[in-house]
């Protein structure tokens, strides 16, 4: 799973909406691996498809404290497939966030604190899940890619 280009903001790709998965086969396993390798390379947190000039609803959240985020939370990374958004707290909160398609730069971003959300695995299983905190903040930074928005879009 070689790490594949990271589209940069501007590229077209990145205004886009992407298309919902439908084919769970070997060649969006495959797809995933190479994201998160991409991901790992660039030292990143998540990762999202049209990021690596895929225009598929897919992206890897893998919070974990390193140089570029030294306080993130420690989980086991996630393939999101197909997510969907089915409530938002109101409570916002700002945060600093980064992306892999606006190198160098760092944004203080308001975000929803809690969201519940749906989303489908590798192998098409439809999971929910409540999400909160910085891994809240990161779906939903991985979610606005999905619909063509990045961070320059939502910094105060
Ligand atoms: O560009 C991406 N993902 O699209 N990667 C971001 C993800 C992110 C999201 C929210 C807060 C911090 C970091 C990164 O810096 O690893
Ligand atoms: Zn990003």
């Amino acid at each position: 799973n070689q790490p594949l280009p990271i589209a940069l903001v501007g590229e077209a790709i990145l205004k886009q909406q992407a298309d919902e998965v439908r084919d769970f086969d070997e060649k969006l396993s495959h797809l995933a691996s190479q994201m998160v390798a991409s991901m790992v390379e660039a030292k990143g947190v998540g990762i999202a498809a049209p990021q690596v000039h895929s225009p598929l609803a897919l992206f890897i959240m893998a919070s974990r404290p390193n140089e570029r985020y030294p306080d993130a939370p420690l989980m086991d990374p996630v393939v999101v497939v197909n997510p969907q958004l089915l409530s938002a707290s109101a409570e916002l909160v700002s945060g600093e966030e980064g992306c892999l398609s606006v190198p160098g730069q760092r944004f203080s971003i308001w975000r929803h604190q809690t969201i519940v959300v749906r989303y489908q695995d590798l192998a098409g299983q439809w999971q929910q899940t409540e999400l909160t905190g910085f891994i809240a903040r990161i779906f939903q930074h991985e979610f606005d890619h999905l619909q063509g928005i990045t961070l320059l879009e939502r910094s105060q």
